[in-house]
């Protein structure tokens, strides 16, 4: 189970950071599982380990194993919540590179994740001349990004295989009932999938959001959901030594000393995308009321070698929460250089993971001296178990944090602001008092 090591950070905490919060964590728990407090009706994600659709779980695999037979790539649409976890997972577990890797699962395309003409192209090239599928996710139904790119994956595959054919390379997972993609897949007779009314975009990994590309990947969904379901039962466990407890608590209390930040660190490149997925979970769930711990990532030890300077001397903003996998899942030993000309022969015959312990373990305490408190969240090594551990930790830590910060922890409306503008600059019919407005604004 993941384990939380505070002792880098007790240092900079009083010495009742824990016991002071320890009543608001059991009434944030109690609100968690019982759906009673601020944004309560989107908690269906605290038993989702234990309570998911078995019935859809079932035709997800089957459909996963549909498109790796028939199809050479996915294009995945979607956007936040609705893209995140997926590319997360399939990164840490598979790798970054797994569209270029020898295999016999399909490659992967994210599309409709922002709205870069040139990204989009490129996908169209990656994937035209190949057979492909495309699964469509939005839980609204109506968000811009994805909705421009999926036209174009549609006509697309309608141009390829014709319309019958493309309805059957289309799969949407969407809400039970409303939105425009609802609607689409219904009159398209699109096979869809579920974005439970009770589960929010960023707590949606473990739903057919995330669950159906990650799948397709070919990564066990069984052992991630078992991962995810011991979490579960283990962080409901009230007591000073959950370590959801004790991370929620210790960043509320950092925060309260007026650290501003939270870097996640981690050591793996394949992380980079969960460290995003993570971003997107406390950013959306804390930053609101003019609260909030700005979550920002690093990658070591590429960034030692370019944030590492800020982190170690710049402003005293900042906490790092480092995620550490105990195991590499090879190993790699340094050779012997007769010549030694680079000075390196006292590490030959060293595995690699060792040299990266103790950079880990040097950096730890550099930053600790340089006065950026540590967290460290422990995890045994990259497999599916884990991951769904990790997943579920920081998503209950997450539920708990908000309830300590004092917001609500499960909506976003400061997200609509911009929507609202783009909206009314591209003349959405109904936004136009707003639309001249704003251009008056821009100087049009
Ligand atoms: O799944 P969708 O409804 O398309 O939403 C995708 C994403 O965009 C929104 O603007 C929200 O800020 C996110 O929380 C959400 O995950």
């Amino acid at each position: 189970m993941i384990q939380l090591d505070v002792s880098n950070a007790t240092g900079f905490l009083p010495e009742d950071w824990l016991t002071s919060r320890t009543e608001r964590l059991e009434q944030a728990r109690g609100w968690l599982e019982n759906g009673s407090g601020a944004g309560g009706s989107f908690t269906g994600w605290v038993h989702l380990p234990r309570d998911y659709d078995k019935e859809e779980f079932a035709r997800i695999r089957c459909v996963a194993k549909k498109i790796q037979s028939d199809s050479q790539a996915l294009v995945v649409v979607g956007i936040g919540g609705s893209y995140l976890g997926a590319r997360a997972v399939i990164e840490l577990l598979k790798s970054p590179n797994y569209n270029l890797k020898k295999k016999d699962t399909p490659d992967i395309f994210f599309a409709g994740n922002g709205l870069s003409t040139d990204a989009l192209l490129e996908i169209i090239d990656l994937v035209k001349d190949r057979d492909f599928s495309v699964n469509v996710i939005s839980k609204s139904g109506t968000t811009t990004e994805p909705a421009v790119a999926f036209r174009i994956f549609k006509n697309l595959l309608e141009e390829k295989y014709g319309k019958e054919e493309a309805r059957r390379r289309i799969y949407a997972t969407t809400d039970a009932h409303k939105g425009a993609l609802k609607g689409l897949a219904d009159s398209e007779g699109y096979e869809t999938f579920v974005v439970p009314d009770a589960v929010g975009g960023r707590y949606s990994v473990l739903t057919a959001v995330g669950l159906l590309p990650i799948a397709v990947a070919g990564i066990d969904l069984e052992k991630l959901m078992e991962g995810a379901a011991q979490a579960m039962e283990a962080l409901s466990v009230p007591g000073m030594d959950n370590p959801a407890w004790q991370y929620a608590a210790a960043r509320h209390a950092l925060y309260t000393l007026g650290k501003r930040t939270e870097i996640l660190v981690g050591y793996e490149p394949a992380f980079r995308f969960f460290a995003e997925w993570w971003k997107q979970l406390y950013g959306e769930s804390e930053g609101k009321d003019g609260k909030g711990l700005f979550p920002a990532s690093v990658e070591f030890t590429a960034d030692l070698h370019s944030m590492g300077q800020y982190i170690q001397q710049g402003e005293r903003l900042m906490f790092e929460s480092v995620v550490r996998f105990a195991e590499s899942l090879g190993s790699f030993t340094i050779p012997h250089d007769p010549d030694n000309v680079d000075g390196l022969n006292f590490l030959s015959g060293k595995p690699l993971s060792f040299v990266a312990e103790q950079a880990m373990r040097g950096t730890l305490l550099a930053h600790v001296d340089g006065g950026v408190p540590n967290l460290v969240i422990q995890a045994a090594r990259r497999d599916e178990h884990t991951v769904g551990e990790l997943i579920y930790f920081f998503e209950y830590s997450c539920g708990l944090s908000g309830y300590l910060l004092e917001v609500n922890p499960f909506d976003q409306p400061g997200v609509e602001a911009y929507k609202k503008n783009m909206y009314a600059l591209l003349g959405k019919p109904g936004y136009e008092a707003q639309k001249a407005e704003l251009e008056a604004r821009l100087g049009h």
